[in-house]
């Protein structure tokens, strides 16, 4: 957002000319409504189950004592999925956690913001804190009963999410190869077109999602390179252009002759998503478009599939060791970007804190500042979307560097297959054909954006 833009955001908040509502389950029928109601108590019966289910292993590893912390932690959601259904007020955390306080200093803000004094709760406040709300409440089960406090209740969905997806990654590891192969002699046009085309694939990847299938298998089946020609009429903001522009300027000389571009991938989903960011980045190092890459991920399971630290490191391993060459070709390297520091991986907790991100200047300053030393930022899928646009009621056509509202850290870019109703950037008329065509259309996961915003581009 250019200088000026910045300081009319400031102006526009000091006159209290503040974003819209919240999306939030009190407006009933609605989507986030649907999802308070029906998905989420879905997927928290899933993590009892999957407790139960595992009760054998718990046994066998910590006897009796992981058995008596398996059944603490199922009556502790059982309750949390009482509370959700029966709109109870939300709880403090009381697992003394590293991000606890942040949790409760946020519920208080939202009590703040409640009018007539009513408690924040579940079905009254909005979606977004909410929905986050839950996946930490889950984890705070496990913090409150070891030795769970390291199970990852969502590892199975994720693990066959990446074994069901084996043939498209077969393809897709086969077609990096094959680039990197033919590399030195691209023309920059070349280099582009098989630039753009890993973009798009990473953004389809984000379809594989297991938070929108309320846990149901949602693994990559088609080829990811073939199907590309024919979703590409249902990308609906497309500035691919502006992100390769970025990254070749990013290449411009520095005092040490070419520049380190840097870039940060804010991750989303385990499996076959990731793969797919894996592979982008392996190109944009094997391509010298940059130097460094910088992953993000989250510090707790998260919304079904988010991405791990074992989630990454597992699916680096297991890539290495496949029955194939090219996937293990790429594994190797990939293990050896992380070991020689081109490749590293983070997680701070912001990115499970409800916190939107306009907030994240004042509330992760730390974050922040790292994050204005990239080139360019890559933010996969529709939780962060939704945090981008800080999960409010926007008129479609309100531009995407508006809905930010002042987070402009560097050049970011948002691939985001569409699964909740918050959508921007689009053009006049553009919303409207789409809901004649199909009402729908921003949660059925059919959609996707590109869509770019950087500091002082002209708008
Ligand atoms: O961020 P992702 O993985 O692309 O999607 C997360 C998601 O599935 O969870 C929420 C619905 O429960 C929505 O934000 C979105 O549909
Ligand atoms: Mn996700």
């Amino acid at each position: 957002m250019c200088v000026i833009s910045f300081f009319l955001f400031a102006k526009m908040e000091a006159e209290g000319i503040s974003a819209p509502l919240s999306l939030s389950a009190e407006f009933e029928g609605s989507f986030a409504y649907l999802t308070v109601r029906d998905r989420l108590p879905t997927i928290l019966t899933k993590v009892i189950d999957t407790l139960h289910r595992n009760k054998d292993n718990f046994f066998k590893e910590y006897g009796k004592e992981g058995v008596q912390a398996e059944k603490t932690a199922i009556s502790f959601l059982s309750r949390l999925r009482n509370e959700l259904q029966t709109d109870k007020p939300v709880l403090s955390l009381t697992d003394n956690a590293e991000d606890s306080e942040a949790w409760n200093e946020y519920m208080r803000r939202q009590q703040d913001l409640m009018e007539d004094g009513r408690p924040v709760s579940w079905f009254k406040s909005p979606w977004l804190y909410m929905e986050c709300y839950m996946y930490r409440r889950i984890q705070e089960a496990l913090y409150m009963n070891p030795p769970m406090d390291k199970f990852d209740v969502f590892k199975e969905g994720k693990t066959q999410s990446y074994f069901e997806s084996q043939q498209a990654i077969k393809t897709l590891c086969t077609y990096l190869q094959e680039l990197i192969t033919n590399m030195e002699n691209m023309t920059e046009i070349q280099l582009r077109d098989s630039f753009l085309k890993l973009l798009q694939i990473s953004l389809w990847g984000n379809k594989c999602d297991l938070s929108i299938s309320a846990g149901q298998d949602n693994s990559q089946k088609s080829s990811p390179i073939d199907s590309l020609p024919d979703l590409q009429r249902f990308i609906l903001v497309d500035d691919s252009s502006m992100v390769w522009s970025t990254l070749v300027a990013a290449q411009g000389a520095g005092s040490s002759g070419k520049k380190h571009a840097r870039v940060d991938i804010i991750l989303d989903n385990a499996g076959f998503e990731l793969i797919t960011d894996l592979v982008l980045a392996d190109f944009l190092v094997s391509a010298g478009l940059a130097k460094q890459i910088r992953f993000h991920g989250k510090s707790i399971p998260w919304f079904v599939s988010d991405v791990t630290k074992q989630d990454f490191e597992w699916t680096i391993m297991q890539t290495m060791a496949a029955n194939h060459k090219w996937m293990s070709a790429s594994g190797v390297q990939w293990k050896h970007f992380m070991k020689e520091g081109t490749w590293s991986y983070h997680d701070h907790i912001f990115w499970t804190l409800p916190h939107e991100f306009c907030d994240m200047a004042v509330d992760a300053a730390d974050l922040y500042s790292t994050l204005q030393g990239s080139d360019l930022i890559l933010f996969k899928g529709d939780l962060n979307y939704r945090k981008l646009t800080g999960d409010r009621k926007w008129e479609h056509t309100v531009p995407f560097d508006q809905a930010l509202r002042g987070f402009q850290p560097a050049p970011l870019c948002s691939l985001r297959t569409l699964k909740a109703d918050v959508q921007v950037g689009l053009q006049p008329g553009q919303a409207e054909k789409l809901s004649s065509q199909e009402p729908d259309w921003m949660t059925n996961g059919r959609y996707a954006v590109v869509q770019f915003s950087s500091p002082c581009r002209e708008q």
